[in-house]
């Protein structure tokens, strides 16, 4: 199967560049901006047809959660309209798609994990744009899936992981908040996920169209500050802090976290532990150094 990962060049996308050899079954094709711009339906028809593409994971995504708040029309067209576009172009040339949303379409007022049916109800710019984007899938007569995951860390690109290891080596001391819980995923695993799902013969959307994946476990931004301070021996003392006390442009949901039992019980996904992945994710960090 020949699979286009669009926003390649991002933390999701790169995780899956780095797992493809493994894959022998598997043929990808990986772009990004400039190159392809998700929101040019035309030019997005003719590159799929033009490559004989088969699948698509969209990888590419308005990610910067404050500055969405203002600038509503681009997180709009990336997270939403461009999303129509690639449903679009599934239904035309009859392609696999699967689609990666977030946590942040939820409110965060559950008290227990979130199941794929609970209602949505985002609090945020660019929550709601990731939820019309889940929307065009959702209603999509082509094979395709939304996979929600949260709190994304990798070796590659920015993220919460790389701030708090540069931070912590500012600084003796930094206040983090522990009032958001939710679960951190690490990139690697949910690529791998992902390829798996491919590997299968199965149809994707055969049981549902919205899919649960993060690591497993639960943790404040602040456990998981601690966390990465320990594993990556920084030397910085993590203070919990309240949402009050670090404001931001955008509001953030209390509680996130995901069940994901209908991922493992579908396609068979095994789930790492948050911590163990960390741990990995750090040693790459390292490494790379
Ligand atoms: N990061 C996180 O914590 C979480 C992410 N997600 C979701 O997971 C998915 C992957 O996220 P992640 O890998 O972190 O994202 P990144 O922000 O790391 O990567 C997104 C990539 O998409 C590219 N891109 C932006 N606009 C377009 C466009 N119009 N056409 C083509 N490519 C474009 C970006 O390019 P450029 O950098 O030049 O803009 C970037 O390379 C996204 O759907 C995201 O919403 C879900 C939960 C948590
Ligand atoms: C840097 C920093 C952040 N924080 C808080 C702010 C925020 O509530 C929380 C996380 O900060 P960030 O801004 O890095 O995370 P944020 O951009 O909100 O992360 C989100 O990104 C999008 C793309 C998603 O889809 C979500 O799943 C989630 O991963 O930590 C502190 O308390 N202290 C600090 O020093």
């Amino acid at each position: 199967m020949k699979i286009l990962v669009t926003g390649a060049n991002g933390q999701l996308g790169s995780e899956i560049n780095g797992l493809a050899d493994s894959y022998s079954n598997l043929d990808f094709v990986f772009s990004d901006l400039p190159e392809l711009d998700i929101c040019n339906k035309e030019k997005l028809s003719q590159f799929v047809s033009e490559n004989k593409i088969e699948a698509i994971i969209n990888c590419a995504a308005y990610t910067a959660v404050d500055k969405a708040e203002e600038d509503f029309e681009t997180a709009e067209l990336v997270n939403a309209t461009a999303v129509g576009n690639l449903v679009f172009v599934a239904e035309e040339q009859n392609l696999k798609l699967i689609h990666i949303s977030t946590d942040y379409v939820f409110d965060g007022t559950a008290h227990f994990p979130y199941t794929e049916d609970y209602e949505v109800s985002p609090i945020g710019v660019y929550g709601a744009t990731k939820r019309k984007g889940e929307e065009y899938v959702i209603n999509s007569e082509s094979e395709s899936i939304v996979i929600r995951t949260s709190w994304l860390y990798s070796s590659f690109g920015n993220n919460f992981v790389k701030t708090m290891l540069r931070l912590g080596k500012e600084r003796d001391e930094l206040g983090v908040i522990f009032d958001q819980v939710g679960t951190p995923t690490y990139a690697r695993d949910l690529a791998q996920a992902c390829l798996e799902i491919f590997s299968k013969e199965e149809k994707l959307d055969q049981k549902g169209k919205i899919y649960h994946f993060s690591n497993e476990g639960v943790a404040s931004w602040y456990d998981f500050s601690k966390a990465i301070m320990e594993i990556g021996m920084v030397d910085c003392l993590v203070k919990p802090i309240e949402t009050k006390d670090y404001p931001t442009p955008a509001q953030r949901p209390h509680y996130s976290v995901m069940n994901k039992a209908k991922i493992k019980a579908d396609f068979g996904i095994e789930v790492p532990y948050w911590r163990d992945s960390l741990k990995e994710c750090i040693s790459r960090i390292k490494e790379e150094v």
